[in-house]
């Protein structure tokens, strides 16, 4: 099923144009949407949900224009922005109250749905306290709990992982997994760290400059190479001798060893000759291309 889709879409400012002619589509599940700042991002994301009209082109969103249908989406689409819109005043429970009323929920419904929400996104006592003295990890989900209040089919989360350390950012993307499975819910994430996408995305769209570069299932961005990576505590230049007399094509790179895969006895050829040198294996594995190698391969073939 077809979730979103452009047709020659373009957005020109008086200074810029954000989006050239852009003709993609992403289904069911989570969809990453990559590019470095000022790719067009956030731009596309506006004219999804009705908020920029496009200078050219078409959009839809489950099936809806954006031009003519801006209320039907709104219900049946949340928003995550990128940047801080959050009320110092309120706590995270008045706050989400408010915005699953505002999406047409009784009070009632939307006090409960809120604090379901609030607990899903991992928010607990302090919700009852001001949004102000939040960290920046609990605000990023507040405006997530504000996204899924109403429980909608499909949500667009703006940079959800900025500002945040490590552990924060790893939590992030485990509930936004969680959200495109466990709730069944689409995603919609944007993102210019690339490599952070590979671990929860179903799908990626690379943009860069408002063009599209690719669109296509994450298995093809990481699909294995021919290579096998080799990693020993010490003697990889003894290993790569005795890899090479035995036929086998291999570089060293640093404390790795790349050895191309021509058949599964390469395997066994690497084993042994670890073995015959008593040599601590650290790592042996098929190598997969990373979103890293495939996006900086592209943009430099642009
Ligand atoms: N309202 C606007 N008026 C003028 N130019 C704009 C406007 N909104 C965005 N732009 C420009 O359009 C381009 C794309 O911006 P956009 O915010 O969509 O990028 P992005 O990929 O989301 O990057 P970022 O993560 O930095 O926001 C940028 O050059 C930006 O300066």
């Amino acid at each position: 099923m077809t979730i979103l889709a452009t047709e020659g879409l373009t957005k020109r400012f008086p200074r810029v144009t954000a989006l050239d002619r852009l003709t993609v589509s992403a289904g069911t599940g989570v969809t990453g949407l990559v590019g470095a700042n000022g790719a067009g991002k956030s731009t596309l994301i506006k004219i999804f949900l009705g908020l920029l009209p496009p200078t050219e082109g078409t959009a839809t969103v489950l099936g809806l224009s954006p031009a003519t249908q801006a209320l039907e989406i709104r219900r049946a689409v949340g928003y995550m922005p990128e940047h801080d819109c959050l009320p110092p005043d309120m706590s995270a429970t008045e706050f989400t109250v408010h915005m699953a009323q505002m999406s047409g929920l009784p009070r009632s419904t939307a006090r409960e749905r809120a604090a379901d929400t609030l607990r899903h996104v991992g928010l607990y006592e302090e919700r009852y306290r001001p949004i102000g003295g939040y960290s920046t990890g609990m605000k990023q989900r507040v405006k997530l709990a504000q996204a899924l209040v109403h429980d909608p089919s499909l949500v667009f989360l703006d940079e959800p992982t900025n500002g945040l350390d490590p552990q924060g950012r790893d939590e992030m993307l485990a509930l936004i997994r969680r959200i495109g499975t466990e709730f069944g819910i689409s995603v919609v994430v944007t993102s210019h760290l690339l490599g952070e996408l590979e671990r929860v995305c179903d799908h990626v769209i690379v943009i860069d400059g408002g063009r599209l570069l690719r669109s296509s299932a994450i298995g093809e961005f990481t699909q294995a190479t021919q290579s096998i990576t080799v990693e020993v505590e010490e003697g990889q230049e003894p290993l790569a001798e005795r890899l090479t007399s035995a036929g086998q094509r291999v570089t060293v790179a640093g404390r790795l060893l790349m050895v191309e895969a021509g058949s599964p006895a390469t395997f066994d050829a690497v084993r042994d000759a670890v073995c015959d040198l008593d040599l601590n294996l650290v790592r042996l594995e098929q190598g997969r291309h990373r979103i890293e190698d495939v996006f900086r391969e592209e943009v430099s073939n642009v």
